[in-house]
Parts: C-alpha cells; structure tokens; sequence
C-alpha cells in the first residue's frame, strides 16, 4: 500500500530529529571524551549507533533496521520498511576534532516507496559540524531556523570559496579517490576537491558548493542511501557509476561505487567515466 502524505511526513520529522538527535550526542562526545584518533571514532560509532537503534525500537519497533555498526540480520529483505542508518559517516574524520566533514544518516527504505527515487522517500543527513540537518524538504539548522539551499547562500560550508574555479566542481574521498577521476576532470575541463565522508560530499552538491560527487572501489548502502535519498529528492541525479540505478535493500550491503551530481552533469559524467575506466 502506497504511504499515505501523512505517515511521510511523520517519518521524515523522526528522520531528521534521530540525525540531529545523534548528531548533538556526538558534538557532547567530542567535547568530553579523552580519547583521540581510532578509539574516539570507535566511541562516536558505537554509542550514536546505541542511541539511534534504542530511538528507532520506541518509535517504530515494528521496522528493521539495517546500520553499519550491528549485525545484518536477513528479516530485513522481506520486511517493507527498512532504515539504513551510518551511526558516524566520516568517522575519520569525526575522530580529528575541528574537522566539519562527517555526518549522520538516517534513511527509511520503503517497499511501497518511488522507485526513481530508490524508495528512498524518507531521507536525512545531519552534519553536526556545520550544525545542519538536510531533509527531503529542505535544511534547518539544529536549533530548527530553515536554511536555504540555493547556490551562493551556502555560507559556512566545507569547501574553500570558489570564486575563481571554472568548470564542474566534483568532490571526492580524500583518502580513496576513484583510480580514474583525474581522466573523468579533465575531460570534465573541471576541478577535483577532497572532503570527507559520503553525507558530507553529496551535501556539498545539494548546496550547490560542488557541481558532482563521484565514488568508486568500495562503499556500503548506509554510506549513500540517505545522501542519495536526499539528492534525489531535490532534483539531483543519484545513479552508479555506469549510471544504472542504486539499489537498496538488497541481500548485498556491498555498493561500492555512485555519481550524485546535478541533473545536466549526468550522461557526461558516466561517458567520462565508461571511457577512463
Ligand atoms: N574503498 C572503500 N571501501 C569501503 N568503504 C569505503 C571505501 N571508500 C570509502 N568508504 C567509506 O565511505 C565513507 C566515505 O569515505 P570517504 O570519506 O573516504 O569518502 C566512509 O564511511 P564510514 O566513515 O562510515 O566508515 C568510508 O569508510
Ligand atoms: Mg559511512
């Protein structure tokens, strides 16, 4: 049965309170542990996945839940509501206080969802950091002001100003960029930027900070789901690299590569990559 616009809008609310609701605990993490590096990110990891299972078991205990960070049950692939959450997506770089690349994912995957949307209807991504939460409806900041999402309003974002660059700006992992991508920029005639975590990245783009955000080699559902699903919700593209949908909720959790880029960059950005692969 097709969701009603009701119980949409009563998941997307729970979706983006559970991602600043982590989010805050994770800021509070940074400020007060003693730990540094792997173990602060180990802390961040397991204490936002605790709190967004224990949230997820009151609010919704009829649904499944796939995380990065509990063990992947198979109840879930015949289930019809399915949230694919990423406790800490950048736990790198959370775990490097000051840092404002890492994010919170919350997706609710629905059987009866829209499938050019990976039936990812429900969809939010937090970034603690910048004290930001992006839903399918727009961005607010914690304490709830709405934010617009326009290009040039960004202010406070995670790339350098831009001013001066020509050409698409694609955003990519700083520690494991696609083997390809300096082919696929220039023949783009664009520029290549390094941020962290796959939430950040994609918002970069929903910003309007980044034309694209290219991935390849290795990825899991929860590092795109929520980022796609909310890309796709403002008009974004969301595809994988050969530009074949993303699936979700599929017996692989394994999704090692995506494009999320604006709409026109698309067919450009998979021809660039089908010729440098
Ligand atoms: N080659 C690879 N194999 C597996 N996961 C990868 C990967 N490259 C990136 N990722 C995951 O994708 C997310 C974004 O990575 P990056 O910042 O390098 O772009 C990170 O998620 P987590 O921080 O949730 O583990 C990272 O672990
Ligand atoms: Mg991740």
């Amino acid at each position: 049965m097709t969701p009603s616009d009701a119980d949409l809008a009563a998941d997307q609310l729970l979706a983006e309170t559970l991602a600043v609701e982590a989010g805050e605990l994770l800021l509070q993490i940074r400020d007060s542990e003693k730990a540094t590096g792997r173990s602060l990110g180990d802390i961040g990891d397991r204490r936002s996945n605790e709190f967004l299972l224990a949230r997820l078991a009151e609010e919704r205990p009829g649904d499944a839940v796939l995380s990065e960070e509990s063990p992947d049950v198979s109840a879930r692939e015949t289930a019809s509501r399915v949230w694919i959450i990423d406790p800490v997506d950048g736990t790198r770089e959370f775990s490097m206080r000051g840092r404002g690349d890492w994010a919170v994912h919350v997706a609710l995957w629905l059987r009866d969802g829209t499938p050019e949307r990976s039936r990812l209807d429900v969809s939010a991504v937090s970034l603690p950091g910048l004290g930001l939460v992006i839903g399918t409806g727009g961005a607010r900041t914690f304490a709830g002001e709405p934010v617009p999402l326009e290009p040039g309003e960004t202010a406070g974002g995670l790339l350098d100003p831009l001013d001066d660059v020509a050409g698409p700006r694609i955003v990519a992992s700083g520690s494991r960029p696609p083997r390809f991508l300096a082919g696929v920029v220039a023949s783009l005639g664009g520029t290549q930027h390094a941020v962290g975590s796959a939430g950040a990245k994609a918002m970069c783009v929903v910003r309007g900070e980044a034309d694209a955000y290219i991935h390849a080699g290795g990825q899991f559902q929860w590092d795109s789901a929520a980022p796609a699903g909310v890309a796709m919700a403002h008009g974004f593209a969301a595809c994988r690299i050969d530009g074949t949908p993303l699936e979700y909720n599929v017996a692989d959790t394994y999704l090692p590569d995506l494009i999320i880029c604006r709409p026109e960059l698309r067919d450009e950005i998979v021809d660039a990559i089908a010729a440098h692969r």
